[in-house]
């Protein structure tokens, strides 16, 4: 310690009144042999003998190295040369910094030293990536070292066998002692070493400040505590606070750190439709990081909540955002619901990648474990607990809501129909479930009312985040596995494929419902030629809509096999396949359940893949007699109602009206979009039951209800400020209003002849299409009611 002290000395440091001596726990540290008064300044030690990527610049003038990672700033591309340094004088007594170099602590604690066992306890970890990532970092340089730098400068480079070895450890040595010293622009903050300073230890509480005077060039550090007495040791403060970057820096964690925090990264995936809207809405909200830190004890960032309802917004949500409707505080119910979902998932899907299991903990305060294991075990330790606690948050909140959402009575009702073809086709598809355990045990299909639900039947809760439903491998539809089992099938679309997969005899053998299931579509799809008195409603046109999609399907599909399938069975067909198709993180797979659960927007079942089988959870309890549902995205009652062949009653009121409007000359829609862009509006409206502001929708009507003329007239002015019509709004409500008014009568005219017959599935058919028109008139005069009384 002598030796470093006279050099530090004869090169103008100033370290009067403090010695270098061994504490219990810390290894060496800083100690006053004399007083020092408040804010004096304890020691100050030149920028000259500091070792940095500066004073690297004039010992290698010429040498450099290329750039490893990503990123611009990279912390470890910066200072790859000061590691190089270190590396090769670790035994070099002829070296400039030797007095420092040589008092350096011969081995270290950070995770870099680590065995692969010891690593092994952070697996899933940010720590182990980031210690993957150093190490990635230090072979390239070994190989550059070995290949280029040892030919380009023989001066000052000769082969190491150990450089790997060398390298690690002087990374651990620069970033468990570096300080922040500040150059003359344009370097700005810059890490140092600074010799004899760097003997100091952290304490939480220390208070102490750090000059960097660039005139004398000279670094001071300076105490603001009370005062130190002789034989007191002296604190730095690292003003690191998570054990993660305290392990990974310095080799030591705080039990219990109170300042302990897990970086969450915010990322989603957003339907390709919505991208551009979700992405304008993060702009005008000024959403530049995706970045939050959780804390033990503390509640979910406010922020963190708000952009997670903004990627969670529903097509009709951000529609609603656009015209004012939105208040980010609390969208609705389904949207935080959503929200914290994906927020829950995160986290779940975090904790699962550690791979634990509680009672590694157990041994934290054994004597069994040694003093990396113990460190890593309360790194891990911290990581759980936050995200236990956040999770907790998530459910506790997911929770309450639900309880709100129960409370509002909702009488879970759906229009029932009976066939004779049900009547024992549950008992089929529950002894074929539970002959490859498809469903948790307490999980059955119930024929409830003649409509088949899939429900918990136990008289136990089903708890969040235990599987409900597990497709075994062997029933994993994916388009490799179609071609594999049945090489003749030459489909060009995945949808195709199943289909033809599906009517073959292999599948049969495979899904022996498939005939009852034919049937089924049969019965509940919706049939344009059936509906021709329907003629000119928009709904007619809906299902023209999906029939010609299926006809132009039917078409590909009939040129590719020699099945016989009428066009009408492969339409049905054709929608009923599609709804089962399953797109995740995965891959795109057929969901070879027979009926789906029942679509809840509040819901959502979690899809993942585990032990080659596909599983489907809940992050919901799910109470005895509840049934089991998940989300298909579209909460428009006519979709349901064409694409899963039923509708929920209590769902509902999430029904929106799609207020198009029909210009006669189709060809000038683009100019009117345009108009609507030049104006900030969306090129598209829908309306909901809860809507309370219609000022954007007076000036889409406005736009819509201009001549092509004035439209091109006011894109030639850049008329940036239409003025909404509240008239012409009044009047295209009153219109649509009409419409539908006039197809109620026409509805159950039609529910009445059926009854008549004993038609159940037509009974069916209609009364979906009643509750549905229903639904669309009650928006309608919600528009009304605000729009009029305003007049
Ligand atoms: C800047 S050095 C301080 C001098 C060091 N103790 C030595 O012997 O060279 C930082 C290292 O000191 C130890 N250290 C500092 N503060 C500590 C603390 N509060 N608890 C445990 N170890 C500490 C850690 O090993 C850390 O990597």
């Amino acid at each position: 310690m002598e030796d470093i002290k006279k050099w530090v000395i004869q090169n103008g440091g100033i370290i009067d009144g403090v010695d270098v001596k061994t504490f219990e726990g810390y290894g060496r540290g800083l100690c006053a042999n004399k007083e020092f008064k408040q804010d004096e300044i304890i020691m100050s030690i030149p920028y000259s003998i500091q070792i940095n990527r500066i004073n690297l610049n004039h010992i290698w003038p010429e040498v450099k190295l290329p750039k490893f990672n990503e990123g611009d700033d990279d912390r470890d591309d910066l200072n790859g040369l000061v590691y190089l340094y270190l590396a090769i004088n670790k035994t070099n007594p002829k070296c400039f910094h030797w007095p420092y170099i040589n008092v350096l602590p011969k081995t270290y604690d950070c995770p870099l030293s680590y065995t692969i066992d010891e690593l092994n306890i952070m697996k899933g970890t940010k720590l182990y990536v980031a210690v993957e990532k150093i190490n990635a970092f230090l072979m390239k340089v070994v190989d550059y070292y070995n290949n280029k730098l040892i030919q380009q400068f023989p001066q000052y480079f000769q082969p190491f066998d150990d450089l790997f070895k060398r390298l690690q450890w002087a990374h651990q040595s620069f970033w468990s002692r570096a300080f922040l010293v500040i150059y003359p622009q344009p370097f700005g903050e810059v890490g140092s070493l600074i010799p004899f300073c760097d003997f100091s230890n952290h304490c939480t509480q220390a208070k102490v400040t750090y000059i960097s005077n660039t005139r004398t060039e000279t670094f001071s550090f300076q105490t603001n505590e009370e005062v130190v007495k002789p034989g007191e040791q002296i604190f730095n403060n690292y003003r690191i606070r998570s054990n993660e970057k305290l392990l990974l820096g310095y080799g030591f964690v705080e039990e219990n750190n109170p300042c302990d925090n897990l970086l969450l990264r915010i990322y989603f995936e957003v339907d390709d439709n919505q991208y551009n809207e979700i992405e304008e809405i993060l702009k005008q909200e000024e959403i530049k990081s995706f970045d939050f830190f959780l804390k033990l004890d503390e509640d979910i960032p406010l922020e963190l909540m708000r952009i997670l309802r903004i990627v969670n917004l529903s097509i009709i949500e951000s529609n609603q955002y656009f015209q004012g409707n939105i208040n980010l505080n609390y969208v609705s119910d389904r949207n935080e619901l959503a929200a914290l979902r994906q927020l829950n998932r995160q986290l779940y899907h975090l904790l699962h990648l550690m791979e634990f299991k509680k009672e590694d903990f157990d041994c934290i305060h054994s004597h069994s474990i040694n003093y990396h294991q113990k460190c890593a075990l309360i790194y891990k330790k911290g990581i759980v607990d936050i995200i236990e606690h956040s999770m907790k948050l998530c459910q506790t909140s997911i929770k309450r809501i639900r309880d709100q959402i129960v409370s509002k009575h909702l009488n879970y009702e759906t229009v029932s129909c009976y066939d004779f073809l049900f009547e024992n086709f549950c008992d089929n598809l529950n002894a074929w479930a539970s002959q490859i355990h498809l469903f948790h045990p307490n999980i059955q299909y119930i024929n409830e009312n003649h409509h088949i639900i899939l429900k918990n039947t136990s008289n136990e809760i089903l708890h969040s985040g235990e599987i409900l439903i597990s497709i075994p491998e062997h029933y994993i539809l994916t388009s490799e596995i179609i071609k594999k089992e049945n090489p003749k099938i030459n489909q060009p679309s995945f949808i195709l494929q199943c289909i033809e997969y599906l009517l073959s005899e292999v599948a049969q053998k495979k899904f022996p419902f498939i005939p009852l299931i034919l049937k089924y579509i049969e019965a509940m799809t919706f049939y344009s030629n059936d509906f021709n008195e329907f003629e000119d409603s928009y709904f007619f046109d809906e299902i023209n809509c999906v029939e010609d999609d299926g006809i132009q399907n039917y078409q590909a599909f009939m040129m590719n096999s020699n099945i016989n399938i009428s066009l009408p069975s492969f339409v049905g067909l054709f929608n009923f396949v599609d709804s089962h198709i399953i797109t995740t993180s995965f891959g795109k797979f057929y969901n070879p359940l027979p009926i789906l659960p029942k679509h809840n927007p509040y819901t959502c079942l979690e899809k993942e893949m585990k032990d080659s089988q596909i599983k489907l959870y809940n992050f919901n309890e799910i109470y005895p007699g509840e049934e089991i549902c998940d989300n298909y995205q579209d909460d428009s009652s006519i979709n349901q109602m064409i694409h899963f062949l039923s509708l929920s009653k209590e769902y509902l009121s999430l029904d929106y009206f799609d207020a198009k409007v029909f210009i006669s000359n189709e060809s000038a829609q683009p100019l009117y979009e345009e108009l609507c862009v030049l104006n900030h509006l969306p090129t598209e409206i829908f309306l909901t039951q809860d809507q309370v502001r219609f000022d954007v929708f007076e000036k889409y009507i406005a736009i819509y209800s201009m001549s092509v003329n004035k439209v091109k007239l006011e894109l030639k002015n850049k008329n940036t400020s239409i003025e909404g019509n509240k008239i012409k709004t009044v009047q295209y409500l009153h219109s649509e209003l009409e419409v539908l008014q006039d197809l109620l009568p026409l509805v159950n005219e039609k529910i009445n002849i059926a009854q008549g017959q004993n038609q159940i599935n037509r009974i069916k058919q209609f009364k979906l299409i009643d509750m549905h028109l229903n639904e669309q008139i009650n928006i309608i005069q919600n528009a009304l009611k605000h729009l009029e009384v305003k007049n």
